[in-house]
């Protein structure tokens, strides 16, 4: 058993939308595929993955730097020690051979889409679906039924509140019960009336969450905190630049809700210093660490372990990024939901074509490896590459 190919194809995923820092006019995302020699059912076992939304596509540090590892090691180096699957963990340390630690920032996005593609292989190779795969491995009950909210609200131009109003109403028609949109990208005042127009819309039919993107300095983030407080939100979502732990931990004195943040945290060790020096409140706060931008799922399984370690339910835990990768580890080590985009970033976020949203929830279905097969528009784009 071996990897015989590892293939990468930078894709645009630009739309107008703008959040409070950047705009995704120029955005792009990387699709890969891990082709093994693995046949099953007649077909060989191909291995996909992505890069979440707003961090750029990773051609050039895949192709000059992580594929060549992968494929240069000694095959055997790579499998489990039955010989019978490859072993996620081993070619994660092939991967990241000669590589120096911290300064994460695109390296943990390129490695963390390969460690899709392999997670995917692996789970197709075992013949289950990832979320029983991880299930199993760790000797508990998966629970296929998952939290989702729908992430939206962005500025763009020519938005007015009516549309803003309809787009959360859609959602809320969708089946969803929490929505989210942007804030920080327009003055407070304005902010507030966006807010105030969003709450009167959706009138008690769902929760509103607001995502600041790290915009905010101290001040700033606490003149928004003194505005949201008044009204019964969702969350506050990423305040302050993501390293900034002393103006999260500050924040929670002005900002007695539930706070969110952790999307742009790359490592555990990023994610433990949040922990440690934050203040986050494990009884309200949620924690969006988002594998596919953080080196992966291997990763992340060291992330969940800072978490416990630090006092945290993984239920706790509802990750950045709209992916099924995510809504795999949620339903298999009992994370506490995942985020999703349901207009946006297509057709790589969203569900397999026979999910329905209902009461804020959907169920997985039981499909092998992470379920893109189960994507007809995804698994097209995906085939064309490998297949
Ligand atoms: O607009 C973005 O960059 C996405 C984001 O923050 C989120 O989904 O929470
Ligand atoms: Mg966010």
């Amino acid at each position: 058993m071996r990897i015989t190919d590892i293939l990468e194809v930078t894709k645009p995923i630009s739309s107008p939308i703008r959040n409070a820092y950047i705009d995704f006019s120029q955005m792009t995302c990387s699709m890969v595929a891990v082709v093994t020699d693995v046949v099953i059912d007649g077909r060989r076992v191909v291995g996909y993955g992505f890069n979440s939304n707003g961090r750029y596509g990773q051609g050039g540090l895949i192709r000059d730097r992580f594929r060549d590892r992968i494929l240069k090691a000694d095959p055997d180096s790579l499998l489990n020690d039955k010989g019978d699957n490859l072993d996620p963990h081993r070619i994660w340390d092939v991967m990241m051979t000669n590589e120096k630690p911290g300064g994460h920032g695109e390296r943990s996005v390129a490695v963390g889409t390969l460690d899709m593609a392999i997670w995917d292989a692996v789970a197709k190779i075992a013949q289950k679906p990832l979320f029983q795969l991880l299930a199993d491995r760790e000797g508990i009950q998966a629970n296929p039924r998952i939290f989702v909210y729908a992430a939206g609200g962005y500025y763009y131009p020519g938005k007015d509140l009516k549309a803003l109003q309809q787009e959360m109403r859609g959602y809320i028609h969708r089946g969803y019960n929490v929505v989210k949109m942007k804030i920080g990208g327009a003055s407070l005042e304005e902010d507030q009336r966006r807010i105030e127009a969003v709450l009167q819309e959706i009138d008690g039919d769902a929760q509103l969450a607001v995502d600041a993107n790290g915009r905010f300095d101290l001040e700033t983030a606490i003149a928004y905190a003194k505005m949201l407080r008044q009204y019964p939100l969702f969350w506050y979502e990423e305040a302050g630049d993501p390293l900034d732990y002393a103006l999260q931990a500050a924040l929670s004195e002005f900002y007695p809700g539930t706070m969110a943040t952790g999307e742009n945290l790359f490592s555990h060790h990023e994610a433990r210093n949040l922990l440690r020096y934050g203040g986050m409140r494990p009884d309200r706060d949620y924690l969006q660490f988002d594998c596919a931008l953080s080196y992966g799922l291997v990763e992340y399984l060291r992330t969940l372990k800072v978490v416990k370690d630090a006092g945290w339910s993984w239920s706790r835990c509802i990750p950045h990024g709209g992916h099924q990768m995510s809504l795999n580890i949620a339903a298999g080590l009992g994370l506490g939901g995942n985020e999703s985009y349901p207009d946006l970033f297509q057709p790589y976020g969203g569900f397999p074509d026979s999910v329905r949203v209902e009461d804020g929830h959907i169920v997985m279905p039981e499909l092998p490896g992470i379920g893109f097969e189960g994507k007809s528009d995804l698994i097209k784009v995906m085939r064309e590459l490998a297949e």
